[in-house]
């Protein structure tokens, strides 16, 4: 056993977890009995063919949508046993989402977009806490600029920057590095990697790069709809290597 599940309880825990689609012909099953952990305090990439279910996997660990059966554990939650309300809470509060896209509200500077989280929680914002948000990210002179004055990955940073603000126990990120040139790309997954290590967050990312994979603790590889291998400590090397495996 490796020194991840020897030590580190799940944050997530997936228990034989099915996902179809419809489609004329019949349901499509995408998501085939999945049972998989994410470690705590880890960064766990998730990779395999385009169509794998890499997308539906993390969104159905994110609460974002329901799987057809199965069981998904978040920390001490059963979601599967939430309602639209609780389910709503449970990801303001305890999950960030990073998306390839970055998903900035344009109309508003990057501060603003760093507030928005605390904002739609209630309560006061404090500034003190949103500018060091945008500090750990580097970008604590933009504060006033809006999306679209920014580089795609100075975006992306603002969107990581409004997803650590709310403090959430887990991130989930879909494709992060998906828009980004190579050194933008590097510095995104660098503070990933410091979201775990110095943060203290779990991180869960769909990958298709396996640069970016290899910062990760663990790679989980899907292949039509079920997990078909796993990697520790991995190197792009190793990554691309059992991605050809599945990928032909
Ligand atoms: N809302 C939906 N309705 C119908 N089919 C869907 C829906 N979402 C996904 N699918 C189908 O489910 C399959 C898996 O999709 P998913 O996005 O999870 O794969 P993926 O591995 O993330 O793919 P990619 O790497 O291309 O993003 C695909 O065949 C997709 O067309």
């Amino acid at each position: 056993m490796s020194l991840l599940t020897d030590i580190r309880l799940p944050a997530v825990q997936l228990a034989a977890v099915s996902k179809s689609y419809p489609c004329a012909a019949g349901p499509v099953p995408v998501l085939r009995e999945v049972s998989l952990g994410f470690p705590q305090r880890a960064l766990t990439a998730v990779m395999g063919p385009s169509g794998s279910g890499k997308t539906t996997l993390l969104n159905c660990a994110a609460g974002l949508d329901k799987p057809d059966s199965g069981k998904v554990i978040l920390g001490d939650t059963d979601l599967a046993a939430c309602d639209e309300r609780e389910l709503t809470t449970v990801r303001r509060s305890r999950i960030g989402f990073v998306f390839q896209q970055f998903n900035l509200l344009p109309m508003l500077t990057a501060y603003e977009n760093v507030a928005l989280p605390l904002r739609l929680r209630g309560g006061r914002v404090k500034r003190d806490r949103v500018m060091e948000a945008l500090r750990r990210v580097g970008l604590e002179h933009e504060a006033n600029r809006r999306p679209a004055q920014l580089s795609g990955g100075q975006q992306q940073r603002v969107a990581i920057a409004r997803t650590l603000v709310a403090e959430p126990a887990i991130v989930f990120a879909d494709e992060p590095t998906g828009s980004l040139d190579r050194r933008s790309g590097r510095q995104i997954m660098d503070l990933l990697r410091d979201t775990v290590d110095r943060v203290g967050r779990t991180v869960v990312m769909v990958t298709h790069d396996p640069a970016a994979a290899a910062c990760a603790d663990r790679v989980v590889f899907l292949s039509d709809g079920k997990v078909v291998g796993r990697l520790d400590h991995p190197t792009a090397d190793a990554v691309a290597h059992q991605l050809s495996l599945w990928e032909g």
